[in-house]
């Protein structure tokens, strides 16, 4: 055996080394992967004379080699596949070089039942290796004859040898790319999110199946088409400027999110708005841009039903607890069976409801009795106390807004009118309504139609409309505050609540009927009301009505000594009273006061509880609390009335 490692090949002499070289170019030119190891192989045995030659791959883990292709006595040896171990080919691979065997091969490799079978004399083989030095495979020739130890022998096996490696690299390298663009085919096919790839002119350079699916657009039909086509115009302005500062980072940084988002438009008309991110790459200095991108209409739908649902949720509440606070109207005077009567008539119709009246006298509770007698009672009835909400917020909160409608509108709000579709809406104090939302509140009146604030999409809803008010909307009408034509259509049905001075024996009733209520509440027994107190309750003006009744009934049965109500701290009046204002003094002519005569009344009563509060409005110990009114309602009321703390 003779080993040639170390050598170097000596140079073929002329003739020889053509007629090699030319074997392997005729044989080879044409041919790529496995037909042209064939012809390799075919021609390696017809340019050294063997009649045997074959080229192989090597798989370490299992230290087999398996045929590229083999050729024996004329013909292939098909499926070719050996184990190494105690072959002469083990020695090619392990010393990774060429190995030379010229004569009695039997006598080396004795059990070698192969080389017997095929009468083999003489081998040859040698490593075909990458680049890196690692063995890819190896390619060997058998005879029957010597073969002569020649340099020039070796120079042409070697030639081949060289020639078989880079195929078979140039094979690895191609089942690598393929493999890798299967893997990337599999994850874009298997990708959720829509991959669109960009050229540098917007056009559409490749989509994966997901983008087919949210554009509904076949890829045939959106490659090479401009993307622009497929978002908002203004949407394409903004992507352009975020690639142009991408382009301006290092490589590796050039990704971003595309705040915001975009809305993406389907070639058949509709659209969705979509989640996206931009990254920039560079092929053969060619720059591209890719774009996932994820249609997030049933996430935002989703988020709005969960929105809509839990103020639908803290709304129902409210109304559970007013239902549960509130209870029937209570009354039989002449005045409040007039309204119990209106009631009942206006209800089962669908017409807007003006309810008038002072401060707590029960304008609430008479929208919540029509909204109960109303084809609509399943429904909710959504309250809305227009001067409790800061004028900038009410057009939101009425009509609700889209997000970046204004600041601090990060997400989409469902407005009152949308809650109340198909049930009642109630406005309260709608004289505080700003004059500049008086049209729209109109138009949906009218129409049955707004616009949410920041959007563009019209709402249509089906809502019945119950205002109240304790200012004279007339005169603001007249005063320029309050717009005529809202005021008529508003005033479709006018329904009046008497102050509770004006409802003679029910101040008793009504007294009656809470001390009851409260003495159950607190459970504690209570002796019947007595003529004495039922007097004093008549004689009593009621400034701030039923429910000022309330909270001096309640503290009454607080302070009731003996289940005996105790009206003596309970009652203003009785509560060691600073002096009367003139306006709270006896009425002017035939006991009846003028509108302006109770305004100073009212005017003088607030002052009276703030004087008693130190200017405390809200909260406990506040002037609200002492008025029975509403914090909102008492700030408002201040405001109407030009009450100003003294400074
Ligand atoms: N006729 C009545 N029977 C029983 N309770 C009544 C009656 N009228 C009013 N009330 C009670 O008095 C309180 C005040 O009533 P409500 O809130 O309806 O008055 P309002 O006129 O809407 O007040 P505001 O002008 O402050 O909004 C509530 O607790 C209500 O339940």
């Amino acid at each position: 055996m003779s080993s040639s490692s170390g050598e170097s090949p000596l140079p073929l002499h002329g003739l020889e080394a053509d007629a090699a070289l030319r074997a392997i170019l005729e044989g080879t030119a044409t041919e790529t992967g496995h037909g042209f190891f064939a012809a390799l192989v075919q021609n390696l045995a017809k340019a050294l004379g063997t009649h045997g030659a074959w080229v192989t791959e090597y798989f370490p883990e299992t230290r087999r080699l398996r045929a590229l292709a083999f050729w024996m006595d004329g013909g292939w040896v098909k499926d070719y596949e050996v184990d190494i171990a105690g072959t002469p080919c083990e020695r090619v691979i392990d010393t990774a070089q060429l190995v030379h065997f010229p004569d009695r091969i039997l006598e080396i490799y004795p059990h070698e039942e192969e080389l017997r079978q095929a009468g083999a004399v003489s081998y040859m083989g040698v490593p075909l290796l990458n680049t890196d030095g690692t063995i890819l495979g190896h390619m060997a020739v058998i005879d029957r004859r010597p073969i002569p130890e020649e340099p020039r022998v070796h120079a042409i096996f070697r030639i081949f040898a060289a020639r078989a490696a880079a195929e078979l690299q140039r094979l690895r390298a191609e089942a690598e790319v393929r493999a890798r663009e299967e893997k990337v085919r599999r994850l874009l096919g298997s990708a959720m999110d829509a991959i669109i790839e960009l050229d540098d002119h917007f056009r559409i350079s490749s989509v994966n199946p997901a983008a087919e699916k949210v554009f509904q657009c076949r890829s045939d039909r959106m490659i090479g088409e401009d993307f622009r086509r497929f978002i908002d115009q203004e949407d394409a302005r903004r992507l352009a400027g975020l690639i142009a500062d991408l382009d301006r980072r290092p490589p590796g940084r050039q990704f971003c999110w595309v705040s915001g988002g975009l809305t993406a438009r389907c070639p058949e008309g509709s659209s969705f708005p979509a989640e996206a991110t931009l990254s920039r790459f560079e092929v053969r200095r060619q720059k591209f841009t890719t774009l996932i991108l994820r249609n997030v209409r049933d996430r935002i739908e989703a988020e709005q039903k969960i929105q809509s649902l839990q103020t639908e949720r803290e709304i129902l509440r409210e109304e559970l607890d007013a239902l549960q606070r509130d209870g029937a109207l209570i009354g039989e005077s002449p005045a409040l069976t007039q309204v119990l009567r209106d009631i009942a008539q206006v209800a089962p119709t669908d017409a807007t409801v003006l309810i008038a009246g002072e401060t707590g006298t029960g304008k609430e509770l008479v929208a919540r009795a029509v909204h109960a007698a109303s084809a609509r009672r399943e429904r909710p009835l959504i309250t809305v106390n227009c001067a409790a909400i800061p004028a900038t917020l009410i057009e939101s909160e009425l009509f609700g807004h889209e997000p970046g409608a204004f600041t601090g509108a990060t997400k989409r709000r469902e407005g009152r009118f949308a809650l109340a579709d198909k049930g009642t809406i109630f406005l309260d104090e709608i004289g505080e309504l700003p004059l500049d939302l008086q049209p729209k509140l109109l138009r949906v009146l009218q129409e049955g139609e707004f616009d949410p604030v920041g959007g563009s999409a019209t709402k249509k809803v089906n809502v019945r409309v119950l205002a109240a008010t304790n200012r004279d909307l007339a005169k603001a009408v007249k005063d320029g505050r309050f717009r005529e034509d809202l005021f008529y259509r508003l005033n479709v049905f006018p329904l009046r609540l008497p102050p509770l001075r004006e409802r003679g024996d029910d101040i008793v009733r009504l007294a009656a009927a809470f001390a009851q209520r409260f003495a159950a509440k607190i459970g504690r027994p209570l002796a019947p009301l007595t003529a004495d107190c039922a007097r004093r309750l008549k004689a009593y003006g009621w400034p701030g009505n039923v429910r000022e009744l309330q909270n001096v009934i309640e503290r009454a049965v607080i302070t009731a000594a003996d289940g005996k109500l105790n009206l003596d701290r309970a009652l203003p009046e009785a509560a060691a009273p600073p002096p009367m204002p003139a306006a709270m003094q006896e009425p002017s002519a035939g006991g009846i006061r003028t509108a302006k005569e109770f305004e100073e009344l009212e005017r003088a009563n607030i002052l009276r509880a703030l004087a008693t509060t130190n200017w405390k409005v809200s909260g406990e110990g506040g002037a609200a609390r002492l008025l029975g009114m509403n914090p909102s309602t008492l700030s408002s009321r201040m405001k109407a009335l030009k009450i100003h703390k003294p400074s």
